[in-house]
């Protein structure tokens, strides 16, 4: 049997969750925050329901195989007395989590060597505390090697494909220049098809242009297919539709990755000697109308 604990089931949390523990050679444990009874998430296939072990004190969880990271970017150092528990010499701890910082945001707590970096495209939203809808087929992306195959092959019974991949910084990169412009819904509190116009394509533009030009320096391949299909997916944004999970954090008052998903465009951009203005002038001021609720920059 191998052992699974889940730290922060939330959308993503509790999807894979839910997914992982239809499997009997799995022994899932949820830690959680907000207590929760059961699992229920309608999925692509069907209503998946489940009922792991549910923790909502480290002092109740206890070593485990694996250790899958699902919060926010923003709580990871909150995460700390869990890992203290879950973690032994033997255990590996996947971070499932937007942006490209996944290992930096946790080499601190736990050995590199026994971090895997996750890159998820799987469209969640939760309801409720276990009351989630995964509304596309999901995709994980994972380094090669035996820690990322491993992870991957953790998913072979659901339906969600996962890979290990060579060249997994590119993974990330595409990945965030789609992310990156979902803070203008995040902003403007509204779709972006229905008020769409040439400046308005010039600021998507300029965000996922930007986020390619770090991508790339920070050695990622970055088609350019991939800013035009961020342009693409903006303009077609119908009206009513949530721009991704940072646009719901907005609408519900929590806390965005705002670092996670532009502040980072903007701090790497430094290092490389890449303006990045589009990213900084949208930061700036995502963070100063959703004050105190957003960071701008991230402690770590
Ligand atoms: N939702 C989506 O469609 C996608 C999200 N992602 C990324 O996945 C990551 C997770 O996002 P998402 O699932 O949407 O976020 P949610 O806010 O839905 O879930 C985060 C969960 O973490 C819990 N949590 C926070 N701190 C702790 C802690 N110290 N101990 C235990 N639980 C904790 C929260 O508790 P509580 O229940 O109290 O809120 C919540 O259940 C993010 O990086 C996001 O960008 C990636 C792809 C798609
Ligand atoms: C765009 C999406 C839903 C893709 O998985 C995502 O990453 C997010 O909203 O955080």
């Amino acid at each position: 049997m191998t052992s699974i604990a889940i730290v922060g089931p939330g959308a993503i949390g509790g999807t894979l969750a839910a997914w992982l523990s239809q499997d009997k050679r799995f022994e899932i444990a949820l830690c959680a925050r907000t207590p929760l009874v059961d699992l229920v998430v309608e999925t692509p296939q069907g209503t998946l329901r489940a009922t792991p072990t549910v923790w909502t004190d480290p002092a109740q969880a206890k070593l485990v195989d694996w250790v899958l990271i699902a919060t926010k970017t923003y709580s990871a150092d909150t995460t700390r007395p869990w890992l203290e528990r879950l973690v032994g010499p033997q255990t590996r701890v996947a971070i499932i989590q937007n942006g490209v910082e996944q290992v930096r945001l946790f080499e601190h707590m736990v050995p590199a060597e026994r971090l895997v970096p996750v890159m998820i495209n799987l469209p969640a939203a939760r309801s409720a505390p276990g009351r989630i809808v995964q509304s596309r087929d999901g995709i994980i992306a994972v380094p090669s090697g035996a820690n990322g195959e491993d992870f991957a092959a953790l998913f072979d019974h659901t339906n969600i494909a996962a890979k290990a991949h060579a060249d997994f910084v590119s993974q990330l990169w595409v990945k965030l220049c789609g992310n990156c412009a979902s803070i203008v819904p995040a902003l403007t509190l509204r779709a972006t098809g229905p008020v769409w116009s040439a400046d308005m394509e010039a600021i998507v533009r300029a965000l996922a242009e930007e986020c390619a030009a770090v991508g790339r320096a920070e050695g990622a391949e970055i088609a350019q297919s991939v800013v035009e299909s961020t342009v693409a997916a903006m303009q077609g944004m119908k009206e009513g539709s949530v721009g991704g999970s940072i646009h719901a954090d907005r609408l519900a008052g929590n806390p965005m990755e705002v670092d996670a998903r532009n502040g980072v465009i903007v701090r790497l951009g430094e290092k490389h000697g890449i303006p990045t203005p589009a990213n900084r002038m949208l930061v700036t001021l995502l963070a100063a109308s959703a004050s105190p609720w957003v960071q701008a920059t991230e402690a770590r």
